[in-house]
This record gives structure tokens, C-alpha cells and sequence, in this order.
């Protein structure tokens, strides 16, 4: 049988050293905005490399004549950050998807209310 690890389960990105107890609040604060800064910078380069795919499929398919987007693989994506992120999953998809496909609405999408609807009064 395996000895059991005196190490504490870490939940820290590989590579990222744990902060060191200082008793001082704002020194873990420091410490986990580093690992946030790490990491957003890391999701940035990704969703770069995100925007270049989207946009050669987008390319291909409409080179072809078809439709700039396809609500179906949009659907799917969504779905996949929703199960993977849970509630706010989806909208982060969204997000990414409205940067993704340019000025370009969804075909299927409802619209985004930027600005108010008229109502009558
Ligand atoms: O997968 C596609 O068909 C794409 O065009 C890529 C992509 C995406 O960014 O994921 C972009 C626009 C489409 O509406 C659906 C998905």
C-alpha cells in the first residue's frame, strides 16, 4: 500500500508556487492576483488562436457561398461552456461568440438590446 502524501491536495495551476503565510491579507492577495494575471494572459494568447479558426471557418463557408454563421455549432459551444462552467458558462460562450463572429448577429440569435426598445408613453 502507498504511504499516504503529507502534501495538502493543491488546487494551484502546475508550476504555480503557493503563497507563502505571512499573516498579512494582502500579501495572498498580491500572490493570487499574480496567478490571475498568469492566467488571463494565457486565456488571452487562447482566444487569439480562438479568433484566427473562427475566422478561416467563417471564410471557408462563406467562399463556398453559405451563411458567415451557423447557429447550430453556436448552440453546441454554448451548451459545452455551460456544462463545463455551470451557470455563467454560457454567457462567457456568448461573449466569446459575439467577438468571434464580428458585427455579425447570429442568424438564430435574438438581437442584443444595446440601446432601449421603444415602448409606448
Ligand atoms: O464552427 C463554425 O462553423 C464557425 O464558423 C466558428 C464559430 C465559432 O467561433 O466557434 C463562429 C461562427 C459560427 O456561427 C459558429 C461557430
Amino acid at each position: 500500500a502507498c504511504s499516504p502524501s503529507k502534501e495538502a491536495p493543491s488546487s494551484l495551476p502546475a508550476g504555480q508556487a503557493p503563497p507563502v503565510p505571512t499573516g498579512d491579507p494582502s500579501a495572498s492577495i498580491a500572490e493570487q492576483r499574480k496567478i490571475i494575471d498568469s492566467l488571463d494572459k494565457q486565456i488571452i494568447e487562447l482566444l487569439k488562436q480562438r479568433g484566427e479558426a473562427s475566422a478561416t471557418v467563417q471564410k471557408i463557408r462563406t467562399s463556398a457561398g453559405g451563411q458567415q454563421t451557423d447557429p447550430a455549432r453556436e448552440q453546441e459551444i454554448i451548451s459545452n461552456y455551460a456544462t463545463g462552467l455551470g451557470a455563467g458558462g454560457g454567457d462567457v460562450a456568448k461573449a466569446i461568440l459575439n467577438v468571434d463572429r464580428g458585427a455579425q448577429p447570429s442568424s438564430s440569435a435574438a438581437p442584443t438590446s444595446t440601446t432601449a426598445t421603444s415602448t409606448s408613453h
